[in-house]
């Protein structure tokens, strides 16, 4: 009796095109139901639902419907005095809500709405001696906070300010026997820490360290037989893996090898006609996370009613191309 792969079983009556208005209308009301249960619970993770919301209406070509100056209200009532930002007001500032700040202004062309000088100084004094990134003050260390540094100061165009070759050399140590990275070295591969991994050394210019053919060959691996991608071996299929993954693979310009067909089939399951919004899986609950990566994923897969995404920041390319953000790409 071989080991049960699991895998989901995608019903035959689920969607088979894109309801794309339905999920900008889904978007948009996300924000307005400011007392609903989900909401308020996630209160700690604001800064990245914000992005999350506001990204995906920039993929659906509708940003304008969102409250720009409310956005930039809430973005600058949460930096604090030492340059970071925290994911709502009251919460402490860390590198994730950092990111996903600098990504938002980034959207509205409005990055001197808040102190940048204050920023770089922050992200800089979370570099170690060995090259790692803590999060925030309370030491924690993970690839995805070197990705999160390199990735604001990039934007800020300030990437100069870090000490690279010891950010890149702690990111190489990370990386594991199977091509992969986990987010310490010696951790598992995990394919959000290979986004991350590889996301920072193609903004550092350093992806002549990545074997290609051996990581493309993993994260290939991470296809099922539904079509939907997970994030490690054995685990289910997770439409927000279909991002990580698909990013990871675009970098390293092995997308190709991933059977294309089935994963668009997978990602549209996803869909709920009647709310609007993308689940995790067929059948789950949608949540504005899901919808982004969703979006995100059949941008990168070729569908043109999405405007084009950068694989790197996740963000429209239009709007990477005007911030004028240099990246590098096998
Ligand atoms: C904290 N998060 C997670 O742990 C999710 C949980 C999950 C969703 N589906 C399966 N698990 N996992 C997750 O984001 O994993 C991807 C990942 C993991 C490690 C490194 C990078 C990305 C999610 C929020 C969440 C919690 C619970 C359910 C749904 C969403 C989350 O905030 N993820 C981050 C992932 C991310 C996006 N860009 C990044 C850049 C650097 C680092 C992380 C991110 C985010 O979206 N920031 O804007
Ligand atoms: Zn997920």
């Amino acid at each position: 009796m071989g080991t049960p792969i699991k895998d989901v079983v995608i019903p035959s009556n689920a969607p088979k095109t894109l309801f794309l208005q339905k999920h900008a209308d889904y978007i948009a009301a996300y924000g307005e139901k400011k007392d609903d249960y989900e909401y308020v619970m996630t209160e700690f993770l604001r800064m990245n639902g914000m992005y999350w919301g506001l990204t995906g209406m920039a993929l659906a070509g509708q940003l304008d419907r969102m409250d720009r100056s409310e956005v930039i209200c809430f973005v600058q009532s949460c930096q604090h005095e030492c340059g970071g930002f925290s994911c709502s007001v009251g919460h402490d500032p860390h590198l994730l809500s950092t990111l996903s700040a600098v990504q938002i202004l980034t959207l509205y062309n409005a990055l001197d709405a808040v102190n940048t000088e204050a920023v770089v100084k922050w992200v800089k004094s979370l570099q170690q001696a060995d090259g790692s990134f803590y999060g925030d003050k309370w030491g924690e260390v993970d690839t995805r906070f070197s990705f999160c540094a390199v990735a604001c100061l990039t934007l800020l165009h300030r990437l100069e300010e870090l000490d690279i070759d010891k950010a890149v050399e702690f990111v190489v140590s990370c990386m594991n026997f199977d091509g992969a990275f986990g987010c310490r070295p010696g951790s598992e591969s995990h394919s959000g820490q290979v986004y991350c991994c590889v996301g920072m050394l193609s903004v550092t210019g350093h992806l002549h360290h990545i074997n290609a053919d051996q990581l493309g060959w993993w994260l290939c691996e991470r296809q099922l037989a539904s079509g939907g991608l997970n994030g490690r071996p054995e685990k289910l299929p997770d439409v927000c893996y279909s991002w990580w993954v698909l990013a990871s693979l675009k970098i390293i310009d092995r997308l190709h090898w991933v059977d294309k067909d089935k994963l668009v089939q997978f990602i549209l399951a996803c869909q709920d006609e009647e709310t609007g919004g993308f689940a995790d899986r067929p059948g789950d609950m949608v949540d504005p996370f899901h919808t982004l990566f969703g979006l995100a994923a059949l941008s990168l897969l070729g569908d043109r009613a999405v405007k084009p995404v950068n694989p790197v920041l996740c963000m429209p390319e239009e709007d990477i191309r005007r911030a004028g953000v240099n990246l590098q790409f096998l």
